[in-house]
């Protein structure tokens, strides 16, 4: 895909920034048996893992879809109480997981993609294989039906309920496999399953699927099919509830032996089957193309007007680039008058962030913190962005990185502590046909879905200019300030911008 695009860029970054252990959603699962949620002990010995919750999170979320009417799939539904309560639902996995992973929702990345992230990563951080990753889940506005399998019931049912999710009685056999990988089952919710395992290992008494449970590997079929397996699903003392026992035997042990035979087999079959699991959405909505790395990624671009001086700062990411100690990485920009300018990037490198399948490696430029930012002429501006790295010209196949400098944060833009009111002043360039310019604020609704309201400024009518590029739009707004944007319909189109400074960054306004 082409930056920008804030959907894609988010997730982007979601799944590829991560530096291992320290940032994003991977520092929730590594090691993988942490366990935020435990009531006594450590994160280590409860038995329970963030990894196994979220897995079962997205099976569960997704196992209410039918494909005969395309209701339900990875909609995030399972976020609504009335789900959760639901017997099928039993367990607090689901809060868990909702807890942690939700917090990464924002207004372009929804709940349930969020959910299906979680997937991605906990199998290819914990020893599993990468799962195609595609984007655009929408979250589902009420409690879909029930269609969770349960242990007790019979094989055809199972059978048949697969079926009503999509899968056929093979996917459904490598699916169970694939899922019960990790975790187990714990006592509280299912004491007719687990007893009281008076493990100090095991403090929350879950009896784990395999001798990994907190691994991807194949140890889920190596052991069934060797006879020393202790899923409390294949030999709990209650046969009625041995459904991985059924399952796993319904087609005379082909595909777990298959996979008993086979890590490589089980690893690939697995990505298929997760990535077909979390691409199971309700009908009408379209995924996007597999999300890969952009090889080249501008973040974080600010302007700011300063008088007749534009303040433009903002970073770059370049991913998998080769060692070069001698290297030159250029910015180039074209402005508004037909000029062409460079700028060096290598004295200001910042980070360099790793991940299991590349390395990513960030410059700035320009410095909001300091005085020192990178300046631009106001009446010249900026109108895109190319990229020039050990002689290589980067502008994604000659679009470049189209930056808009229409409308920018005014440095006149001030807080009256009196009343905890910010004007914020957003200079608009003059000759663009700019309809409207707003605040969004950014709230969640009651169901924890992300939710922006606008705040129109006044009219251009009343704007005074600046200089012979930019005027000044005004408007005086109370509240906190941290979850603002300022957003523009710009030739018929609304973007937005998260270009404001925390309030308290603001200098008091003149009295
Ligand atoms: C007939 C189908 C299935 C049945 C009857 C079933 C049943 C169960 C049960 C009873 C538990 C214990 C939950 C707990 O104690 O909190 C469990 C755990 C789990 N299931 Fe399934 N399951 C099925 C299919 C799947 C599928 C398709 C996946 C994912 C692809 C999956 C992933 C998991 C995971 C990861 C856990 C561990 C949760 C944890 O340890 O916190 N299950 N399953």
């Amino acid at each position: 895909y082409l930056w920008p695009s804030p959907m894609l860029d988010e997730l982007e970054s979601l799944l590829y920034e991560i530096t291992p252990g320290t940032t994003g959603i991977a520092s929730f699962i590594q090691p993988c048996d942490t366990f935020s949620f435990a009531s006594t002990g450590s994160s280590g010995t409860t038995g329970r893992s963030n990894a196994a919750d979220w897995i079962r999170t997205a099976y569960h979320d997704m196992a209410t879809h039918n494909i005969a009417d395309g209701t339900g799939g990875l909609d995030a539904s399972i976020r609504f109480a009335e789900e959760q309560a639901r017997a099928e639902n039993v367990g607090d996995g689901f809060a868990n997981t909702l807890n942690v992973l939700a917090g990464f929702a924002t207004r372009y990345v929804s709940i349930a993609d969020t959910l299906a992230l979680g997937t991605v990563i906990a199998v290819e951080f914990c020893g599993g294989p990468q799962i195609p990753f595609r984007g655009g889940r929408v979250d589902a506005t009420e409690p879909n039906l029930p269609g969770v399998p349960e242990p007790e019931q019979t094989l055809d049912s199972h059978i048949a309920t697969f079926a009503k999710q999509g899968f056929t009685q093979d996917e459904m056999i490598g699916l169970v496999a694939c899922g019960h990988t990790f975790g187990g089952v714990q006592h509280a919710p299912f004491p007719d399953i687990v007893p009281e395992l008076n493990d100090p290992n095991s403090t929350e008494s879950v009896a784990h699927f395999d001798s990994t449970n907190t691994h991807f590997d194949n140890n889920i079929a190596t052991e069934y099919i060797s006879g020393t397996t202790q899923n409390p699903l294949v030999v709990g003392f209650n046969d009625t509830t041995n459904s991985d026992r059924r399952i796993f035997g319904s087609d005379g042990n082909v595909t777990m032996l298959s996979f008993a035979n086979s890590p490589e087999l089980f690893a690939s079959r697995c990505s298929e089957l997760f990535a077909r699991m979390l691409d199971t959405v309700p009908s009408g909505i379209q995924l996007s193309d597999v999300i890969t790395p952009l090889p080249v990624k501008p973040s974080n671009l600010k302007f700011t007007l300063d008088g007749d001086i534009l303040q433009f700062s903002g970073g770059v990411r370049f991913w998998n680039l080769t060692d070069n100690p001698n290297r030159v990485a250029l910015l180039l920009w074209d402005d508004h008058l037909g000029g062409v300018h460079n700028f060096t990037l290598l004295s200001l490198l910042e980070s360099v962030t790793s991940y299991p399948d590349g390395v990513a490696t960030s410059y700035r430029f320009g410095d909001d913190s300091s005085a020192s930012g990178f300046s631009l002429d106001a009446t010249a501006g900026i109108t895109n962005m190319r990229f020039m790295v050990d002689g290589k010209l980067e502008d994604q196949g000659g679009v470049g990185f189209p930056v808009q400098d229409t409308v920018v944060f005014s440095t006149t833009s001030c807080f009256f502590s009196n009343n905890f009111t910010a004007q914020y002043n957003v200079a608009v360039r003059k000759g663009v046909n700019v309809t409207s310019v707003y605040i969004e604020t950014q709230a969640s609704d009651s169901s924890g879905h992300i939710v922006i309201t606008e705040t129109n400024f006044f009219s251009p009518d009343s704007t005074v200019a600046v200089n012979s590029a930019y005027s000044i739009w005004t408007l005086n707004l109370a509240g906190s300030p941290f979850t603002r944007y300022v957003g523009a319909e710009i030739d018929g189109v609304k973007s937005s911008m998260a270009l404001f400074t925390p309030l308290p960054a603001l200098p008091s306004c003149p009295s």
